[in-house]
């Protein structure tokens, strides 16, 4: 059994697919917070933007059968343009991807992308996977094709991260978990601020806005 929060057709707003038509799997559940507003400040993860409880979101639901899901996602990816890319996120999809699902999207034609905050190992067969650290959670994915960190931390320097191997190095300004995304976030300008000035000092790291919040589209 599958649990889904949501399903939705859009760009990818981050990292180095931005700007690329997906439809993102929105998985139930993470391991590093239970997603409650009272539990935030306790949780291994705390500046969260994301509801990911329940099942009752957009073409969310509980799915039986990794064949059951694909067709699902495939059912919002408009017919005959480009190839099928779908990006599985969370809360944490590693606590429910696995590679029969794997297959059953590729047999559905998608390219599969993973937002996942590294903490689980992957299955074989993803083609595309984003590990995002999280100060006080160990990663045990020691290889991918982009690390996204969430800047600033306090207790995760960008430097921590550089044994883990990637194709790209990106931070992601950290916005606030709870205002909505109006342009009139000021600790998030002021964290776009010192991850620009991160990457100039540190030209290995690239900076990543989240542009779907720019643009509006989710
Ligand atoms: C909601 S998480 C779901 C996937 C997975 N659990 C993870 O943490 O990577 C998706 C992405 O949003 C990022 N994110 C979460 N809260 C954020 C915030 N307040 N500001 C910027 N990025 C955030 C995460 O680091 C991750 O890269
Ligand atoms: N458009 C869009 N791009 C995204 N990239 C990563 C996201 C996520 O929540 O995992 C995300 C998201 O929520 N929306
Ligand atoms: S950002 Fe990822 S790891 Fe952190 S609480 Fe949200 S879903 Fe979980
Ligand atoms: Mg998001």
């Amino acid at each position: 059994m599958y649990r889904v929060k949501e399903a939705f057709y859009t760009l990818q707003g981050e990292g180095a697919q931005a700007g690329r038509a997906a439809v993102f799997c929105r998985f139930s559940k993470c391991n590093l917070w239970n997603g409650r507003e009272k539990d935030r400040a306790d949780a291994v993860c705390n500046f969260c933007d994301t509801d990911f409880v329940g099942t009752d979101g957009q073409n969310g639901g509980q799915f039986e059968t990794a064949d059951a899901l694909a067709a699902h996602i495939r059912s919002l990816w408009p017919e005959a343009s480009g190839r099928p890319y779908v990006v599985c996120t969370g809360g944490e999809p590693l606590l429910q991807l696995d590679e029969r699902l794997i297959e059953a999207f590729h047999q559905q034609g998608f390219e599969v992308g993973v937002e996942t905050n590294g903490t689980l190992p992957a299955p074989a067969g993803i083609d595309w996977l984003c590990v995002s650290p999280k100060a006080d959670a160990e990663v045990v994915i020691k290889s991918c094709n982009e690390l996204k960190l969430v800047f600033p931390q306090p207790l995760a320097p960008p430097e921590r991260f550089l044994d883990i191997r990637a194709e790209h190095y990106f931070l992601s300004p950290m916005a606030s978990p709870t205002l909505p995304d109006d342009g009139l976030d000021s600790v998030k300008q002021s964290n776009t601020r010192r991850a620009t000035d991160y990457c100039l000092s540190h030209p290995r790291w690239r900076l990543t806005l989240q542009m779907h919040k720019i643009v509006g589209i989710d």
